[in-house]
């Protein structure tokens, strides 16, 4: 028997690899390095071997990998307990798979899914998996083809048990960030992606809002997309130090190689989107939780994607427009602190509706586990990540990231310039919807009285749906067709 140098463990058969990578595309390949790196032995496949054969041919020495062409190759490949690792297709293609090696694996192998699934169609494998013997295991994994080989965020979630045997190898492979793993136990089930679902929604209100404020500085004060960049590189080293605003100013540097643009306007403006952040707000949606900042977000990739329309629209008058606002470098930080605040309320949301899926499913997911493991290797990854694990570590029931006293004083701090930025693109005809829900959601957040209370009077009166008083218990309703006099109902 020979001890495996990577997993600590005793190795049955040293021939065997510890763990399986099926699914060989940017995500898979790049995580199979990775763990080959950190001395495992990787078994590979893919469904087609060209794939598989590529990897061999460029990156063979990054360690010690096993080739396979079939799925009955690839699972012999395996020591027991087996860890096989999907990244394809999200949808159909993983289902397919599960299928095809859930068929071929013994009770406690463990099958880790770590594509963009869809939590409920983790809950749903998770059980078929467990009665059939199998653990299953949804990780959520982010940090794109860079992050991938160097050290994403994962997410797991699934049985504890599983855990144990696969923590260290995952955590082995993340990011790490003074010293402590992007990787964590989330909860059962469906709880990994979920997690990681919300983490992609508050990507899209973060690359939102990046964009507004690019925009804003574009053409409110008709700055060239160069000093642009500087702009956002020189953010990067202050409170909105992030890997988002860091790319931000790489993106806005690339100059065309063919017209000798900026690369960012000869790009279609037209926002893709593959699915997360529309499951976030469908899943905000169902649980009630206003999770505005990430709404708007996806709403403005599909706007910007009805290309005809607003190729229509075009002449559509603007009514009269203000002019530019006369100081320029005030403007330029009023708009960094309207989208500090801005970003501060994303992450507010994000993390209700994460405890608000968490309390529906009895997850008993922990926030500040989150904060700590999107430190690093995740596309959301910031230094103020750090302010948030602060604020739940200090106070884990904390109502509203809002009022944490650190992010309440920066908002507050922030708030006259958040409120200009918003004035001023609106008076100039410029879209800032990210900007202004988050400020909307702010204002309604901290209003004493909302016109909900007419709203109520409304569905009594059209549906005697009822309402509740402010100064006695019970439930009433106005007899609004008849004399208009009020009754318990
Ligand atoms: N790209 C990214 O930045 C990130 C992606 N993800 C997620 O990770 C997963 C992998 O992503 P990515 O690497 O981009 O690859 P893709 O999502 O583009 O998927 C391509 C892979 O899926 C395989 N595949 C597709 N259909 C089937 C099928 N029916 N049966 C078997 N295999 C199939 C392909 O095999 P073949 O080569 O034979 O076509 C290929 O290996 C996805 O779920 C994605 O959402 C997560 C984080 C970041
Ligand atoms: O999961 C990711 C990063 O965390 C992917 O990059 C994600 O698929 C990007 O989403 P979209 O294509 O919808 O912008």
């Amino acid at each position: 028997m020979t001890t495996s140098a990577a997993t600590g463990s005793d190795s049955p058969d040293s021939t065997k690899a510890q763990i399986g990578v099926t699914g060989l595309a940017v995500m898979g390949s790049n995580i199979a390095r990775n763990f080959a790196r950190n001395g495992y032995t990787v078994a590979l496949h893919n469904r087609s071997i060209a794939k598989t054969d590529a990897l061999l041919s460029e990156h063979g020495s990054d360690g010690s990998f096993i080739r396979t062409e079939t799925m009955e190759e690839f699972v012999a490949a395996l020591e027991r307990p087996r860890r096989v690792l999907i990244m394809v297709k999200a949808g159909d293609p993983t289902d397919a798979v599960i299928e095809e090696l859930a068929g071929l694996m013994e009770e406690g192998d463990i099958i880790i899914d770590g594509g963009n699934s869809l939590y409920t169609d983790t809950i749903r494998r998770e059980s078929a998996m467990s009665a059939r013997g199998l653990n299953f295991v949804g990780a959520g994994i982010s940090g794109g083809e860079e992050g991938a080989l160097n050290g994403p965020s994962i997410m797991p979630g699934g049985p504890k048990e599983s855990y144990e045997s696969l923590g260290p190898l995952l955590e082995q492979i993340s990011a790490h960030v003074d010293g402590e793993p992007c990787c964590t136990h989330i909860g059962p089930d469906g709880s990994g992606h979920f997690v990681k679902m919300v983490h992609n929604g508050i990507e899209y209100a973060d690359m939102q809002l990046i964009g507004e404020a690019y925009d804003l500085m574009r053409k409110a004060l008709d700055m060239p997309v160069a000093d642009i960049a500087d702009v956002f590189r020189e953010w990067n080293s202050g409170d909105l130090d992030s890997y988002l605003v860091e790319i931000t100013a790489e993106v806005l540097s690339q100059v065309d190689a063919e017209t000798g643009k900026p690369l960012v306007d000869v790009i279609t403006d037209a926002a893709g989107q593959k699915g997360t952040g529309r499951w976030t707000v469908k899943s905000a949606l169902d649980l009630g939780i206003p999770t505005t900042g990430i709404a708007e977000a996806v709403f403005a990739r599909a706007l910007s994607s009805a290309t005809d329309q607003r190729k229509q629209a075009q002449e559509l008058e603007s009514g009269t427009l203000s002019a530019a606002p006369a100081d320029a470098k005030t403007f330029v930080d009023d708009i960094n602190k309207a989208l500090y605040a801005s970003k501060v309320v994303a992450y507010a949301q994000g993390f209700d509706q994460i405890a608000a899926g968490s309390a529906e499913y009895g997850w008993d997911v922990t926030p500040g586990d989150l904060a700590t493991i999107w430190r690093g290797g995740c596309i959301i990854r910031a230094k103020f990540l750090n302010r948030i694990r602060d604020a739940y570590a200090e106070n884990p029931e904390l109502p509203s990231l809002l009022l944490a006293p650190y992010f309440r004083s920066a908002v507050e701090d922030a708030v006259d310039s958040w409120r200009r930025v918003v004035a001023t693109a609106t008076t100039m005809g410029i879209p800032v919807p990210a900007f202004a829900s988050s400020l909307s959601y702010y204002d309604a957040l901290r209003s004493e009285r909302l016109p909900a209370a007419l709203t109520q009077g409304l569905r009594d009166f059209f549906g005697a749906h009822t309402y509740q008083r402010i100064d006695k218990p019970g439930t009433f309703h106005t007899l609004w067709s008849g004399d208009r006099t009020e009754v318990t109902a």
